[in-house]
C-alpha cells in the first residue's frame, strides 16, 4: 500500500531589521538580522514515487522552472546523495510566493524541501542542518523557520523572542523582481551600526533597493497611510514589503484598500 502525502508549509521569511556590517571575502556581507516567519508561504507536498521529480501549481508557478536548478530539487538531490537513500519521491510546490522578492521563497521552499524530505525519508536532521547553508545563506533561518537573530552572512543563528508572535501582518510586492546580488552591489559601504533593538533598527538594503525599484517607496507611503500600522519596512533586498498592525481588522482594511496591481498577502507572525 501507498504512504499518504506528506505536507510542509514553507513560510514567508521576515526581515524584521537588516543591518549589513561590511564586504567578506567571500564576496558575501556581514549581517545583523532578525527573521521572522509568516503563517503562510508556499507549500510543498511528497507522494512516493520511484523517481525524484517536481511540478509546481500555483499563481506563480510561470515564473519558475522546475529542472534541477530549482532550489527544491537541489534540497532533494542533495539530502538523498548526503542519507545515501534512493532519489525517490514526488514532489509538488504550490508557488505562491512571488520570486526574488525578499521574502526567502527560493530559500524557504528548501528549508520546507529539507524537512519534508527528512520526515518522508527518515533521515537524520542533522544531515538537513548541515546541507543548509550550502543551499544558501538564507536557508538555515528557513529550515528552522522560528524567529531567530542571523549573524554572519546570516547563516550564523540564535533564537529569540522578538514579541511580534501572532502579530497580523501584511506583506506588499510592488510586482517588480529584484535580484538579490544586484541589491547588495548597491550597498554604499558604509557601516550604520549594530543591530540592538529591532524597532530601533533599518534596512540597509532599502536605499540601493530603491535606487533600482522606486516603487518600493511608493508601496512604503501608502502604508504609512494606513490605519493601526505599528511598523512598516522593506524585507531582505526587496521588493516586498510588510508592515506590523495593531488589529486584524486594521490589517484587513488596508488589505482591502491595498492597489489591485500590487501583490498582497494577509497573515500572522508565527
Ligand atoms: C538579503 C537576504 C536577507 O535575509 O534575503 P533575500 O532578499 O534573499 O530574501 C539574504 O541575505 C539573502 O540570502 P540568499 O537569498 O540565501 O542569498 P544567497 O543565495 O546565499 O546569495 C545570493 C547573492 O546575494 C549576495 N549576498 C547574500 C547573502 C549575504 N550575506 N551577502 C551577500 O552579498 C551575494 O551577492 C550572493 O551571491
Ligand atoms: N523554488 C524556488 N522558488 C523561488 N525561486 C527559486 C526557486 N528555486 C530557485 N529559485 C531561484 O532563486 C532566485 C531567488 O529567488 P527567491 O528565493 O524567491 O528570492 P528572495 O530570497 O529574494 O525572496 C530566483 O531568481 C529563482 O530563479
Amino acid at each position: 500500500m501507498s504512504r499518504p502525502p506528506l505536507v510542509e508549509v514553507a513560510p514567508a521569511k521576515l526581515n524584521l531589521a537588516l543591518h549589513v556590517r561590511g564586504r567578506r571575502a567571500d564576496g558575501r556581507h556581514d549581517l545583523e538580522t532578525i527573521f521572522a516567519f509568516c503563517t503562510d508561504g508556499d507549500k510543498l507536498t511528497a507522494l512516493e514515487s520511484d523517481d525524484l521529480s517536481l511540478t509546481i501549481t500555483g499563481p506563480f508557478a510561470a515564473m519558475l522552472d522546475d529542472g534541477p536548478g530549482n532550489l527544491v530539487h537541489r534540497a532533494a538531490s542533495a539530502l538523498a546523495a548526503e542519507a545515501r537513500v534512493g532519489k525517490g519521491v514526488a514532489l509538488t510546490l504550490e508557488k505562491n510566493l512571488p520570486v526574488a522578492s525578499g521574502i526567502g521563497g527560493g530559500s524557504a521552499d528548501a528549508g520546507a524541501a529539507l524537512r519534508l524530505l527528512t520526515r518522508f525519508w527518515g533521515t537524520d536532521p542533522a544531515l538537513a542542518q548541515r546541507l543548509a547553508p550550502e543551499l544558501g545563506s538564507d536557508v538555515p533561518a528557513c529550515l528552522l523557520s522560528m524567529t531567530a537573530r542571523g549573524t554572519g552572512a546570516g547563516d550564523a543563528l540564535e533564537l529569540v523572542d522578538a514579541g511580534v508572535a501572532d502579530t497580523p501582518v501584511l506583506l506588499v510586492n510592488p510586482m517588480l523582481p529584484l535580484s538579490t546580488r544586484d541589491v547588495f552591489a548597491g550597498w554604499d559601504g558604509v557601516d550604520r551600526g549594530p543591530l540592538g533593538d529591532w524597532r530601533e533598527g533599518r534596512n540597509d538594503l532599502e536605499a540601493p533597493a530603491r535606487r533600482l525599484v522606486p516603487a518600493i517607496g511608493e508601496v512604503l507611503d501608502w502604508f504609512e497611510e494606513q490605519d493601526g500600522v505599528d511598523l512598516a519596512r522593506m524585507s531582505g533586498s526587496g521588493a516586498t514589503c510588510f508592515a506590523l498592525f495593531e488589529t486584524e481588522d486594521a490589517r484587513d482594511a488596508a488589505a482591502a484598500a491595498c492597489p489591485e496591481e500590487w501583490w498582497q498577502m494577509a497573515s500572522f507572525v508565527r
